[in-house]
């Protein structure tokens, strides 16, 4: 099928890429010139595992093209989908500016003579978005074009999207007739995934509900961790535990310094906000938000005892990323980590695998950080080495070259990467969180 993406980020590039694998036409727009212009030039504007081979070969095989132009776009694709931006506001609501303006260009570029058109928002919205898109296109399209709206709300996690593109545990989309619900199908037919079929209303409430239930299970297992480390349980185990019931599952019960990146912290606050706004106050997840954002000052203030007073204390930082396999830095709890510890004076060094780059440009780290030359020169003559993101190069790390480089061996570990008694039996300080210190 023909195909469009308006907004070519994480989610447009990725999902364009994938959906062109499977054999459809895809043109992807995004109106950040050189973002277009690094595409064209063949070369990819993030770092996603597998996406830069998909491209190149999807473009190779004319299956997948890039544009500034919406109208294009609109004019090449039967689907058009909307993957831009929803970033929050101070209040926690949706800013939905960018829905709304691409809303308008989709509409003036719609003619009659392309029959009828699917505008699907992939972005992730407030529940009733729809309605007010289909809205503002009958409103700025010309007589006569014939369109239909749907939700088909994206569920990839970055650092794995290409996989969870194409074997999605699940595809939702929400339609409000039956020529839109059999192109979406059409689309998703290739990938061979369960689908399930919705209303619009609903299938934008399932997307903020989801990330807000992940979130929950997030912060759900670092309260318990707090428990364990008042109770002398280890939360390695009782996670282990508690993940073996079918019903719970192992996977979002890792305990750490909470939630980060574009995505959990914005849609918790937007879905507190619109249900508020709905009626229903909800508390829950008013105590998800408080307890991440108590794990990295409850995880300071272990530092801080440790080393009594941050001032001049030199100390490593290993991860700048949100999470591993990423070189996202929005929204990363390592980054305000270090920036809480600079605020007291403390001389930070760190390193990423991939997010050197983004956190040079967009991490807004105290302008004392020094970003270290690799991940072990930047231990040398560290008090403590603090790890921020679960990156398997850290879990894998040389624990003898840590020791030797550090002025004294003390790791904090806010992602629980180590076993405490490997630590012990090479002789190194280790604090980690909802474990014994050893
Ligand atoms: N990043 C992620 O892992 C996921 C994000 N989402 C949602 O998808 C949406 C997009 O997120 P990302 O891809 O991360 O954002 P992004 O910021 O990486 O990409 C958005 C792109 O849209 C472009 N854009 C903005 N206005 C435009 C316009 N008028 N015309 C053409 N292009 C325009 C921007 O230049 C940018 O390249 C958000 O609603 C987000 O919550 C959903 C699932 C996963
Ligand atoms: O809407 C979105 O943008 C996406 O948000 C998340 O994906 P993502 O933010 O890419 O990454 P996750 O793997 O979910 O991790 C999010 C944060 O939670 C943290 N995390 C994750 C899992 C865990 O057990 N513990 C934990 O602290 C990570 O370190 C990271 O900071 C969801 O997992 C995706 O399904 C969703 O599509």
């Amino acid at each position: 099928m023909k195909l469009s993406i308006i907004g070519t980020g994480y989610v447009g590039l990725t999902t364009g890429a994938c959906f062109a694998e499977v054999g459809h036409e895809v043109t992807c727009v995004d109106n950040n010139e050189e973002k277009v212009k690094t595409l064209l030039e063949g070369k990819i504007p993030i770092f996603e595992p597998g996406l830069e081979d998909l491209v190149k070969r999807n473009v190779a095989a004319g299956r997948l093209k890039f544009t500034t132009s919406t109208a294009d776009g609109v004019r090449d694709g039967d689907v058009v989908f909307i993957a831009v931006p929803t970033p929050p506001q101070p209040d926690g609501s949706v800013d939905l500016s960018f829905i709304e303006k691409v809303a308008r260009e989709i509409a003036e570029s719609l003619k009659p003579e392309y029959g009828f058109r699917v505008i699907v928002d992939k972005s992730t919205v407030p529940v009733k978005t729809g309605s007010k898109v289909e809205e503002t296109v009958r409103r700025y399209a010309p007589e006569g074009v014939e369109f239909s709206v749907a939700s088909n709300p994206e569920f990839l996690r970055e650092g794995c999207a290409v996989d969870d593109l194409l074997n999605p545990d699940r595809v939702v989309f929400g339609v409000n007739n039956d020529a839109a619900a059999d192109m979406m199908r059409r689309i998703y037919d290739p990938f061979n995934a369960p689908v399930l079929v919705t209303d619009i209303e609903s299938a934008e409430l399932i997307k903020h509900a989801a990330n807000s239930f992940l979130a929950l299970k997030i912060s759900y297992i670092n309260a318990v961790a707090r428990v364990c480390e008042k109770s002398g349980a280890d939360i390695e185990k009782v996670a282990e535990g508690i993940g073996m019931d079918a019903r719970i599952g192992r996977q979002f019960l890792n305990a750490g310094l909470g939630y980060g990146g574009s995505c959990f912290p914005k849609d918790v606050k937007a879905f507190i906000n619109i249900s508020e706004s709905l009626g229903y106050p909800f508390e829950l997840l008013k105590q998800v938000e408080s307890i991440n954002e108590d794990q990295r000052s409850l995880f300071l203030s272990r530092i801080r005892e440790k080393l009594w007073v941050l001032q001049e204390k030199k100390i490593a930082l290993w991860g700048l990323a949100f999470k591993q396999n990423t070189d996202d830095v929005r929204e990363s709890v390592a980054i305000k980590l270090a920036n809480d510890m600079m605020a007291e004076g403390a001389d930070l060094t760190g390193w990423d695998p991939q997010g050197m780059e983004t956190a040079k440009r967009f991490g807004n780290l105290h302008e004392s950080f020094t970003y270290g030359e690799d991940m072990y020169a930047c231990l040398d003559g560290a008090e403590a080495l603090v790890i921020g993101t679960e990156w398997p190069e850290f879990a894998n790390a040389d624990l003898e070259e840590i020791k030797k480089r550090m002025r004294t061996p003390l790791i904090f570990d806010g992602r629980n990467l180590y076993d405490p008694e490997v630590m012990a039996a090479h002789g190194i300080e280790y604090h980690s969180i909802g474990r014994a210190s050893v």
